[in-house]
């Protein structure tokens, strides 16, 4: 680091003409956008129609909500020198009202040196220097003399790091680091699984991806839409505002249940069910389930045109029935003809024949003429007996409760335990169905196979190495000709697929030959802790290379045995909560009212961590299958051996658990701790 007058924490003396220097061009960078939101606001749409104000609206009110995304955020945190230029880099771009640049926007290529450069490959920097604000002040800055070899010592980045959290994700722009700018950066026709330890940085490096690429590529993917699917609600409202801070409003966020909400959930499978109806096996199940109704034409077809009946023979009718079941087997989604287009194209087909021979005839019957032969009556009974119209869910619910359709559909794919467990008594009706989430994955394939399903430009997954085959299907369903970022960690999943490996999920994404790309440098955990957490990777992912951490801090872990837990869970939660910054309590799902009463009992203002979207209070009382993807800046496990206890594979749900501080993590427990974390 240059001699600047700068302390680690990033304060420099008032005086320093440097920091005098960088404050006006805050000061400037700050007028700029005011000015760029007034012009917003002011731009003329006199004298356009009604559609095309509205569009102008539209697009104005959009650029406002860019521009205005938080004005408390510095408009720039860092800046390039290369000796004959200087550039400030920012959230966005920032213009001077002769359209001089005065911040350029963090994506642009320009700004790539700043991400990338360093001592041994300055990239054409001479400096690089990082600001620290405080409460929007500008405070002090760090210099990296790159061209002198001198690089930064990282304090900044921890000091970010450390900042406490109060509530959601923030974004990394700052500071985002050279193997995580790989990523982001990667071309958009690009697909990339990112194997991540925990903290690693996985959920920011995707959401800046999707930041870049819409920066990047803006035309093509406004028009085809990005998509962000997280495993829950909760995981949700954490990172929901990452990306508009970024200035990206348009990205639709959601979780897989939210994809696949075609039926009303209000059930839940045994666990040994679920596995099933996860399974890839099922795609094949539900296929035959749905083209097996299709029947062999069995008599010539009547079909009336313009005042005439015209026979098409039964072998032209099996004909066009053959060659249509041919195109819906076309692996390809877009490509494949569906099933209920299928049934329109068979009722055109008889019509076109009846056309055919009305023409040989002499005739010219016109295209009305020919649409309404293939809606009449004749033509509609014909494929309702050989090509019935079907409903998603009916599929499903009749699949799931009638023996002999499961069994046909079934046969030589499940086995009959597998099948007894699929099975259950029927529901008074299709829509009085108590549907599963697993069940609605299978709607969705059934969806799937009746219709094509829209697809994005570009996809983002979160947490991929929980998602079952058959939701790995539904994500891949939205994925079109697009491209797709995986993010996951092998070590941390907890459904009853996990995968040895990442191939099995990325085929059953549909890009099997997407490249592995690994991040081990941990942001998020002190040294001490992820050592710690970093025992239990031979027993849960022997093959795994564990994070190793960009900061280490004595006192970040504590380990306790208690005999009883109420005393000191509470002693110690008073004790974290009075620091700023948030608290996680993470215990077994089955303990959370309990811990949440015992914290209210003792006056600490605890509230449970729910999946329904709602906010927590600073402290948060967490069941640990919600804690995924999650973090707070003090932790505390109660209880580790009953998270364990509580599943089949809660030896990762521990190492979950235990990733999850930024600070502190204490663990109070039993004397009966899992044998890697003894001695
Ligand atoms: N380059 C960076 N600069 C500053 N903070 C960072 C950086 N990279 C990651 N972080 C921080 O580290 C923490 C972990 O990041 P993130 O949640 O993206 O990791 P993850 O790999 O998805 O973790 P997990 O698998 O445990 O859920 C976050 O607080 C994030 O802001």
């Amino acid at each position: 680091m240059s001699a600047t007058p700068t302390d680690t924490t990033g304060t420099a003396t008032p005086t320093d003409p440097v920091l005098a220097a960088e404050r006006a061009h805050l000061g400037l960078a700050g007028d700029c956008l005011t000015e760029m939101r007034a012009a917003a606001s002011a731009v003329a749409d006199a004298g356009v129609d009604a559609w095309a104000s509205e569009r102008l609206g539209a697009a104005r009110a959009e650029r406002l909500r860019a521009l205005a995304a938080d004005p408390h955020v510095p408009p720039f945190f860092g800046r390039t020198d290369t000796g004959t230029e200087t550039f400030h880099i920012g959230r966005r771009h920032v213009r001077d009202s002769a359209g001089r640049p005065v911040v350029i926007d963090w994506r642009a290529p320009m700004s790539r040196p700043f991400y990338r450069a360093t001592a041994a490959d300055p990239q054409g920097l001479v400096r690089r220097r990082r600001f620290g604000f405080s409460g929007g002040e500008l405070t002090g800055y760090e210099d990296e003399l790159l061209g002198a070899g001198e690089e930064g010592d990282g304090a900044l980045l921890r000091a970010e790091i450390e900042r406490p959290r109060s509530g959601p994700m923030r974004d990394i722009v700052a500071t985002i680091q050279p193997e995580q700018d790989e990523i982001v950066r990667a071309p958009l026709t690009e697909s990339v699984c990112v194997q991540g330890a925990p903290g690693t940085g996985k959920t920011a490096v995707g959401l800046h991806r999707a930041a870049y690429l819409l920066y990047t590529h803006g035309g093509q993917l406004a028009r085809t839409g990005v998509l962000v699917v997280g495993p829950n609600r909760a995981f949700l409202r954490y990172i929901e505002q990452v990306l508009p801070t970024l200035g990206e409003v348009d990205v639709e966020q959601t979780t897989v249940a939210g994809l696949t909400a075609h039926v009303p959930v209000r059930a839940q499978d045994r666990p040994e069910v679920a596995v099933v109806k996860g399974d890839g096996r099922m795609a094949q199940v539900l296929e035959r389930a749905l083209w097996g109704v299709i029947a062999k034409p069995t008599d010539d077809v009547l079909v009336p045109l313009a005042g005439r009946r015209y026979r098409v023979p039964v072998e032209r009718l099996k004909r066009y029935v053959d060659d249509l079941r041919r195109r819906g087997r076309v692996p390809d989604d877009q490509q494949r003809l569906h099933y209920a287009a299928g049934r329109e194209r068979l009722a055109l087909l008889l019509a076109e024949d009846a056309r055919r021979q009305k023409e040989e005839g002499g005739g010219s019957p016109d295209d009305a003429e020919t649409r309404r032969a293939a809606r009449s009556a004749e033509v509609r009974a014909f494929c309702d007996a050989v090509w019935p119209a079907r409903d998603a869910a009916a599929v499903v619910a009749a699949l799931l409760t009638d023996p002999a359709v499961l069994a046909r559909a079934a046969r030589g794919v499940l086995d009959e335990a597998e099948q007894a467990l699929l099975l259950r008594p029927a529901a008074r009706s299709v829509r009085a169905t108590a549907w599963t989430p697993a069940d609605a994955v299978l709607v969705d394939e059934a969806a799937g196979l009746l219709g094509r399903t829209a697809g994005y430009g570009h996809v983002v997954v979160d947490e991929a190495q929980d998602l079952s085959p058959m939701q790995c299907r539904a994500v891949a369903r939205r994925l079109a000709a697009g491209s797709l970022t995986v993010l996951g960690d092998l070590a941390q999943a907890t459904g009853p697929w996990s995968p040895a490996d990442w191939a099995s999920t990325l085929a059953d994404l549909g890009r099997p030959r997407t490249a592995v790309r690994p991040l081990t440098r941990g942001y998020r955990v002190p040294g001490e802790v992820l050592d710690y957490a970093n025992r239990l990777l031979p027993v849960i992912a022997p093959g795994l290379e564990p994070a190793t951490a960009v900061r280490r801090d004595p006192g970040a872990l504590r380990v306790r045995p208690v005999t009883d837990l109420a005393g000191p869970l509470t002693d110690v939660v008073r004790e974290l909560a009075a620091a700023p910054g948030s608290v996680g309590v993470v215990c077994a799902d089955g303990a959370v009212p309990a811990v949440v009463r015992l914290l209210a009992d003792a006056g600490l203002p605890a509230t449970e961590l729910a999946d329904d979207g709602s906010a927590a209070g600073r402290v948060a009382v967490v069941p640990a299958t919600l804690a995924k993807g999650l973090e707070f800046d003090a932790v505390v496990v109660a209880d580790p051996a009953a998270i364990v206890a509580a599943e089949p594979r809660g030896i990762n749900r521990l190492y979950v658990v235990l990733t999850r501080a930024v600070s502190t993590l204490v663990v109070l427990h039993r004397d009966d701790l899992p044998a890697p974390l003894t001695g």
